[in-house]
């Protein structure tokens, strides 16, 4: 079991993006904005259905470590914490008791 979160990498993701550091990939990201992180979300995600359509399991994994981390960015840009996405999800387990959710079909 791997000794690592995602709520940990958005701690790392919040603290890189603001450390003034002009080798950071995640300053960089986020001083370009919404649209070009949002477009490297997208080239991420795209790299990650051909490793799963290929049948490469090593390149899925590494693909999907890639579009978590900039799926994070952008959420971290958009100003939503990955809580926001972990309560939605627990809604939808009928876990939280938000009955309406729980019970809300799926599209
Ligand atoms: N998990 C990641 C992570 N995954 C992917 N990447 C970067 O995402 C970038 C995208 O890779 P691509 O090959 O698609 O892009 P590219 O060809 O380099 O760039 P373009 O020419 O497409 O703009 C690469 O530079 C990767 O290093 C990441 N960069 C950072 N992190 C995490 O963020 C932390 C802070 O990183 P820095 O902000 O760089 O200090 C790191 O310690 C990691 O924990």
């Amino acid at each position: 079991m791997a000794q690592f979160s995602l709520a940990e990498l958005e701690t790392i993701i919040h603290q890189r993006a603001h450390s003034g550091d002009p080798e950071s990939w995640t300053a960089k990201l986020f001083a370009k904005g919404m649209d070009k992180a949002a477009q490297k979300l997208g080239e991420e995600a795209v790299e990650t259905v051909i490793a799963a359509v290929r049948g490469d399991k090593q390149a899925l994994v590494s693909e999907s470590a890639d579009l978590m981390y900039h799926w994070l960015v952008v959420l971290g840009i958009a100003g939503i914490p990955l809580d926001d996405v972990l309560k939605e999800l627990e809604g939808r387990t009928g876990r939280s008791g938000v009955a309406e959710k729980a019970s809300r079909p799926r599209g």
